[in-house]
Formats: structure tokens, sequence, C-alpha cells
């Protein structure tokens, strides 16, 4: 290994270790006369209601009632929803059909969770949640491994709230570190606290979780009694900035981008290191929501909006001036950049160029499913760890414009477990959204400039792999 490998082998190490994927969970006790659930049947000729707060607790033959309104719950292969009671056996109830009285905003779990996904976010973006259904799980019930599907472009997350129910099993078993929430434990604590007129009352608790939804996750079979859930869909919507650009809300630096901010201070001021510049890229950790058919910008769209440990590399490089782009990542074959410029996308390693472009098209997918491929890590992180690599970019005609070396810091989508959830099973049939593999580039100057002795411009332009160095950074 060169020394050049040696520092980014362990610049890439320190990176990952702080690259943890960000879920968040915890309890609520809830308020006598704020946490009734009403339902209704198909035809809405039958009503009822459990009161979750209720002192005595909920028995079995009030939930037996409401999964009575219950119809089985379907999950979404491919482009279809589909009953497979030997992949997912549970009920639910459309939110057309229930309502709740808990407010997860003036409870203040929504804030709670905004904290811990949106972290290294912008300040000014806001978390919406929006209520998707109520599970039950009887004794057997299950959900196996698949990933939420994404129903908008803006879907971040899935936030569960687990109603308190007497029963056993039915974990949330989150990411490839198998992350429990056990949920059954966590409601079955109750609190006696004095009421007004000083009588002593139970107070029953809920638990939440709320995690990335490109997060595989499973629910455990149930072993006893009804696991009763309510969802929501959480969508970040980027802030209006009606103010200046002056009245931005910094939020103070965490340990993470602190000890983040000095190693790639350290690594940077290497020499060695893109000597004549170039572009440090990173591969998200994270899939991220995308329509094939828009062919948007997904600098634009995910601009801020990152997920978990890729905010924190954003903000980062944001941090040390560096300008963030996201980008998409293709992988060309020699020869076929023919006049109908349609990717064609193979191994890594039979790559005559790798280009990077602003457009996600469906041919995208394909290169997702190619960092599936059995025996294909190797390949990605020989690949990831060559120094020197060129990337071009695409216009949007799809012709190749122009060339830079590129150093590649970190592998897509390494924190993810089993890769075949994002094509195959979702929570419900895709909507013409994927989950996309997206990368993060920013261009650095090179060393001299870098080491802050050099001229603005760099002397050393003959490098061979920038034809074109004298463009703006805009295009790349
Ligand atoms: O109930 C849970 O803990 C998770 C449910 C789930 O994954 C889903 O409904 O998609
Ligand atoms: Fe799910």
């Amino acid at each position: 290994m060169s020394g050049t490998q040696a520092s980014v082998f362990s610049f890439q190490q320190k990176i990952e270790q702080l690259l943890v994927t960000r879920h968040c969970s915890g309890t609520y006790n809830l308020e006598p006369g704020k946490a009734r659930l009403f339902y209704s049947n198909k035809s809405g000729d039958k009503v009822g209601f459990i009161d979750f707060a209720s002192p005595n607790g909920v028995d079995n033959t009030q939930l037996e009632d409401l999964v009575s309104v219950c119809e089985p719950a379907k999950f979404g292969r491919g482009n279809e929803d589909v009953l497979d009671e030997s992949y997912r056996k549970a009920w639910k109830l459309d939110a057309s059909r229930f309502a709740t009285q808990l407010d997860i905003a003036s409870s203040g779990i929504l804030s709670t969770v905004r904290e811990a996904l949106l972290q290294y976010g912008n300040s000014r973006h806001t978390l919406e949640a929006h209520l998707d259904k109520m599970n039950v799980y009887g004794p057997g019930s299950f959900f196996k491994p698949h990933v939420d599907t994404p129903r908008d472009r803006d879907m971040l997350a899935t936030l569960v709230i687990v109603l308190p129910t007497e029963h056993e099993g039915g974990d949330l078993l989150l990411g490839e570190e198998k992350w429990q929430f056990n949920s059954a434990e966590m409601v079955s604590k109750s609190e006696n606290s004095l009421a007004t007129d000083g009588i002593e009352v139970t107070m029953h608790r809920l638990a939440f979780a709320a995690f990335y939804s490109d997060i595989e996750h499973e629910v455990t079979p149930v072993k006893s009694g009804y696991r009763v859930t309510v969802t929501y869909n959480l969508y970040c919507r980027k802030g209006q900035d009606p103010l200046s650009s002056r009245a931005r809300i910094d939020i103070a630096l965490s340990p993470a981008e602190v000890t983040l901010i000095a190693a790639m201070k350290a690594f940077l001021s290497r020499p060695e290191i893109l000597p004549s510049g170039g572009i440090v890229g990173f591969g998200l950790t994270h899939f991220y929501p995308i329509e094939p058919k828009a062919d948007e910008d997904v600098d634009r769209a995910f601009e801020g909006v990152l997920k978990g440990g890729d905010a924190l590399i954003e903000r980062v490089c944001q941090y040390l001036g560096y300008k963030v782009k996201v980008k998409a990542l293709y992988g060309y074959e020699e020869g076929n950049m023919g006049s109908s410029d349609t990717p064609s996308v193979r191994r890594m390693d039979s790559y005559h160029s790798m280009y990077l472009t602003n457009r996600y098209t469906s041919s995208m997918d394909e290169y997702a499913e190619r960092v599936d491929q059995e025996n294909a890590e190797e390949d990605w992180k020989a690949y990831w760890l060559e120094t020197g690599a060129q990337v071009k970019s695409l216009t949007d005609t799809g012709r190749s414009s122009r060339r830079k070396a590129v150093l590649w810091l970190t592998r897509p989508n390494w924190l993810m477990a089993s890769k075949t959830a994002y094509m195959a099973y979702g929570n419900e049939a895709s909507m013409g959204y994927v989950y996309g593999s997206l990368v993060l580039t920013v261009e650095v100057p090179d060393a001299k400039t870098r080491l802050g002795n050099g001229e603005e411009e760099g002397e050393n332009g003959d490098e061979g792999q920038a034809d074109d160095s004298s463009e703006s950074e805009e295009d790349y």
C-alpha cells in the first residue's frame, strides 16, 4: 500500500467510525382524557373507541373489537401491494378509519425526534408528520425485513408509536446491527401519580421509535397479547428563507463535527493528497427517494436535507469552506458513448471512466443494483481506495465534458443491511419513487494553495487529468 493509500485508508476508517445510523426512541406518559383512539368499520355503521390512558389498562376484549374492523396488512413487492402472510402477518386500519387524541407535536415527541434525525441538517428545515396507518399485531404476527417505501422526495423517516397494551414479543429490529426497540417492555411500565383531587391514578405510557425510512427493519413475532401501533411518515420540508442570508441560525458544533473537522483539516494538509487539486468524493451512507422519471437536479433536491452521517459530512465540508455538491455517479464502458448515450452499467473494474452528473435517470437503478452484487464489495473497496481515478461530468445532453481527478473517501451505503430489500420489499407498493444511491463531492484546490503557501490558481496545471482546469467549479 502506498503512503497515499495508507493515509486515505486511515482517514476513511476515522470517518466511518463517526457515521453511525441514527434513530431515536423513548416513552411518553399518557394523560387522562388525551389518549382515546376512535375507530370505525368500513361502512361507518359501527364505531368504537379505546381509552389507552384508562387507569385499568386495556383488555383483550376491547382489542379484539378493534381487530374486528381491521383488514389484513399488505406490503409492497416492487410495484404491487401483496398479501403474503409468510412475509407480513398483521392487521391494519387506514388513516381514514381512525382518529387519535394523541398529539405528537404538543407532546414533544416530534421535536425530540427532529433533534435526533436532523441533528446536522439545516436548522430551518421542518419535520412534518403525516399519519399513515394503525397496525395491530396479535399472537403470531410479524413483519419481515423491509424498508419503508418512499412516498415523496422529502420523505425522511418513519415514526412508530406503540400504545400501552400488555403483550410479549414484537420487537422492532433496525439496521445492520439489529438495534432492538423492545416496545413491549417499554409500555409495560406504568407510574402512579396524584391527580388534582388527590387520588392516586395509574399512568400508562406509550413507546415511540423514529428511524430513517431507508434503514432495513423488521418486527419479530408477537408471542402473546396485542401490539397496537400508529405510524407516521416524516417529511423534511426545506425551510423558506424570507430573511437575508445573513440571518442564518448556526447550531454549535457537536463532538463528532469537531473530530471530523480536525481529521479532515489534517488529511487535506498532506501535500501528497490530490497534489494538483481535484474532487474529494464521499459515497453517501443512506439511500434517498428519487423519482427517476422526473429527471431532477439531485444537487438541488438533496442539498441540506441529507440524513445522519451524510449530513455530518456535508456540514463539516461546508464549515471548512468547501462548496458541497450531491451527485449521481455512473460508470461507462469504453466505446459506449455513442450517439444514443444510454448509460450502460457494468462492474466497477471494467469501467472505462466514471461520470458524475446532477441527473438521476432510471439507469441509476442498475447502478444501485450493481453495488448489491455478490462479491462486489471487494471491487468496490478497491475502486474506492484508488487514488487519482478520474471522473467526468455529464452535460444535460449526456455528453461528457470536463475531467477531474477524484479521491473517494467513503463507500456508498456501507452501513445499510442487506441491499436486496431496497429493490424488493417495501411497506407499500412503490409509487414512482425509488431509493437511489448518491455521492457527495467537494472540489479542493492544489496542495500549495491548501497549505497556504501557493498562488491562488496553483502553479501545476499540467497534471494531465484536468483537461480543462480553468473551468469554474460549477462545471464538474
Ligand atoms: O411496528 C413497528 O415497529 C414497525 C412497523 C413497520 O415497519 C411498518 O409498518 O412498515
Ligand atoms: Fe416498516
